[in-house]
C-alpha cells in the first residue's frame, strides 16, 4: 500500500509530540523509525494505525485520506514489543484469531493458519500455547497472526526490544526476509540504529518531533543533512574547535564545530603515513581491542579524536607519537552544515566514502 503523510501534528496540551511530519512510502518498502526515546515514532505510528487522532494533517493510504477511519478499516497489522499473544490460546488460535473476528469459514481459516505456521517455521509448534514457547517464536507467532487477515500495512513497535541480543539478531534477518516474501508495506519503530540500518530499507530520522531526514540507510550515513542525523547515526567524535584541525583551519570561526567518523582518520607512526605534509603530529592516547580491529584514542593538539585499526597492522602504544591524517569532515553551525575534505591532500579519500 501506498502511504502518504501530510504535515501531520500531534499536540498532548501545549506540547507538541509530533510537528509537521511529511513523507510517502511506496508499496512494499520496509520503512525504520529511529530516533531517541519521546521523539514522537509511537505517535506517529499510533496516528498511521488510527489509534491516536491526529491535530492536524492527513493521512492517505493509496491516495484515499484515512483520518475519520476507525483502525479496524484501515487494514492494518500490529506485531508490539511485548509479543501481545493470548495467553490462554494455542498458536494455532492465536493466529486463527483475526479470520474467526472476519468470520471466515473453517476451511479457509485453517489454509490461512497453516500457510503461514508453514511460512513462519512453526510447523509442530501449532498446539502450544505462548509460555511453552521462546521469546523468538512468541515473535513469530505474533507476526503470523498479523499477516492472517491479509492486512496491507504491516505496524511494528519495536518487535525486537524484549528479545535477547543473539536471538534479536536473527529474527531481524528472518523478518526482513518475510517482508520482502510477503511484500508487504512495513514501518517498525526503533531507537537501535543497527536494527534500523540492518532491516530498513529506508530510515526516517524522528527528534523532538520532527522528522529530520528520510532515505537509505546508506544514504543517512553518508549524506546526514543534520548535525542531529550525524552525530545519531555512526559513531564520531565532535571537535568543538575546528581550529585544531589540519587542512579545516579556513573554517574556523561562525560557532563551527566539525564531526568526525572514525573512517575519516587515518593514522601512523610519524613518517611512514602516506600525505605527512596533510597530516598532524597527535598521540596515543588508548588502545582498545575490539575483537575485529584496535580502536585507538588519540589527541592532536588539545584535539581528542577515535579512529580504527586492522588487527594485523602494526601495534600502536599509549604514549607514541603518531601522524594524524584527517580525509574529511562533517561542519556544522547553527545556519548549515556541509561535508569538506581536507584541502591538504592532493589524492580522493581511500577509503570507500
Ligand atoms: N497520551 C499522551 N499524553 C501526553 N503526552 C504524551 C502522550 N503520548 C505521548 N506523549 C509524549 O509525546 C512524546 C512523544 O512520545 P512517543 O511515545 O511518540 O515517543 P517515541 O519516540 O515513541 O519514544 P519511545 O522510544 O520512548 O517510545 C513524549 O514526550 C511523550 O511523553
Amino acid at each position: 500500500m501506498h502511504i502518504e503523510v501530510r504535515n501531520l501534528n500531534k499536540s498532548f496540551g501545549d506540547f507538541h509530540a509530533v510537528q509537521n511530519v511529511s513523507f510517502q512510502i511506496e508499496k512494499g518498502h520496509l520503512i525504520g523509525l529511529l530516533g531517541p526515546s519521546g521523539g514522537g515514532k509511537t505517535s506517529i505510528l499510533r496516528m498511521l494505525a488510527g489509534l491516536e487522532t491526529p491535530s492536524s494533517g492527513d493521512i492517505l493510504f493509496h491516495g484515499q485520506r484515512v483520518n475519520d477511519l476507525p483502525p479496524q478499516e484501515r487494514g492494518i497489522g500490529f506485531v508490539f514489543q511485548n509479543y501481545a499473544l493470548f495467553k490462554h490460546m494455542t498458536v494455532y488460535d492465536n493466529i486463527a484469531f483475526g479470520l474467526k473476528v472476519k468470520k471466515q469459514s473453517k476451511e479457509r481459516i485453517r489454509e490461512r493458519v497453516m500457510s503461514l505456521v508453514e511460512l513462519t517455521g512453526l510447523k509442530g509448534f501449532e498446539h502450544r500455547y505462548a509460555h511453552q514457547l521462546s521469546g523468538g517464536q512468541r515473535q513469530r507467532v505474533a507476526f503470523a497472526r498479523a499477516l492472517a487477515p491479509e492486512p496491507q500495512l504491516l505496524l511494528l513497535d519495536e518487535p525486537f526490544a524484549a528479545i535477547d541480543a543473539k536471538i534479536r539478531t536473527e529474527l531481524r534477518t528472518w523478518l526482513k526476509e518475510m517482508i520482502e516474501r510477503v511484500g508487504i508495506t512495513s514501518i517498525f519503530v526503533t531507537h537501535d540504529q543497527d536494527e534500523a540500518i540492518e532491516v530498513a530499507d529506508e530510515i526516517m530520522i524522528i527528534n523532538k518531533g520532527r522528522l529530520e531526514q528520510k532515505g537509505t540507510p546508506w544514504d543517512i550515513y553518508k549524506n546526514p543533512q543534520t548535525p542531529f542525523v550525524a552525530s545519531f547515526i555512526g559513531e564520531s567524535t565532535i571537535v568543538e574547535d575546528v581550529a585544531g584541525l589540519k587542512g579545516f583551519e579556513d573554517a574556523a570561526g561562525n560557532g563551527t564545530k566539525a564531526l568526525v567518523r572514525p573512517e575519516y582518520i587515518e593514522v601512523g607512526k610519524p613518517g611512514e603515513i602516506r600525505l605527512a605534509s596533510a597530516a598532524m603530529d597527535g598521540i596515543v592516547k588508548h588502545v582498545h581491542f575490539r575483537g575485529s580491529e584496535w580502536l585507538v584514542e588519540l589527541e592532536a593538539d588539545g584535539v581528542k579524536l577515535v579512529t580504527y585499526r586492522p588487527l594485523e597492522s602494526e601495534v600502536l602504544h599509549p604514549n607514541e607519537r603518531v601522524s594524524i591524517l584527517l580525509h574529511r569532515a562533517y561542519l556544522f553551525n547553527d545556519e548549515k552544515s556541509w561535508i569538506a575534505e581536507n584541502r591538504l591532500k592532493v589524492d580522493p579519500m581511500p577509503i570507500y566514502i
